[in-house]
């Protein structure tokens, strides 16, 4: 139990929080899709087009399984936390945070996004259901759930600081 995970949907603030909790708890940072990238040497929405999701799914499943066993904070992408293996992988290995948002916060963040792929290739309408079927996943992933409406990055951070010390000495 070392990991700690940061899951949620597009936009919830897993890259933004993971990397400032980091700084915050002195842990080393990884953003797995920042990761993928730097490893295949393509752009998410490349290895979309050029190789498909099924296979950005496998590399981010590959990712998980090789990630170095020691204290560190990941961010993963928002599609991970809705396998149930991964689910199962990242509780055996670390502690789960789920930022929770709202869906009207997320499409706020993420609709004029051109490097997410699944919000290029999809209505308003749609991603909502995609929305409330992953949130399902992301409650069952997760040790402890943050509801993030109406408030900053930095109080995030610091309630996520504070469960992650408090669960950390439960362990
Ligand atoms: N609580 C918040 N208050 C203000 N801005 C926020 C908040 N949470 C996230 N943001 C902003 O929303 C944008 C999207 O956040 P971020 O990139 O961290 O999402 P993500 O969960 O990593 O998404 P993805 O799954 O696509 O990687 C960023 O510009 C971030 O600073
Ligand atoms: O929610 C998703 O399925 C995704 C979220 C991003 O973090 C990236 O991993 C990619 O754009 C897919
Ligand atoms: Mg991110």
């Amino acid at each position: 139990m070392k990991r700690i995970y940061m899951v949620g949907f597009m936009g919830s603030g897993k890259s933004a929080i993971g990397r400032r909790l980091s700084f915050m708890l002195k842990l080393p940072y990884y953003d797995m899709d920042k990761e993928i990238v730097r490893m295949t040497g393509k752009s998410i929405p490349e290895i979309f087009e050029e190789n498909g999701e099924a296979y950005f799914r496998q590399l981010e499943k590959d990712y998980l399984a090789a990630t170095r066993d020691e204290w560190c904070i990941v961010s993963t992408g928002g599609g991970v936390a809705t396998d149930l293996e991964n689910i199962k992988l990242m509780r055996k290995t670390g502690l789960v945070l789920f930022l929770d948002a709202t869906f009207d916060d997320l499409w706020v963040r993420i609709h004029r996004d051109p490097n997410r792929p699944i919000v290029q290739r999809s209505t308003k309408e749609e991603l909502h259901q995609l929305y409330l079927k992953r949130r399902v996943f992301y409650k069952k992933a997760a040790h402890i759930t943050i509801r993030t409406e109406s408030r900053s990055l930095r109080q995030i951070t610091e309630y996520a600081a504070f469960q992650v010390e408090r669960l950390k000495s439960e362990h």
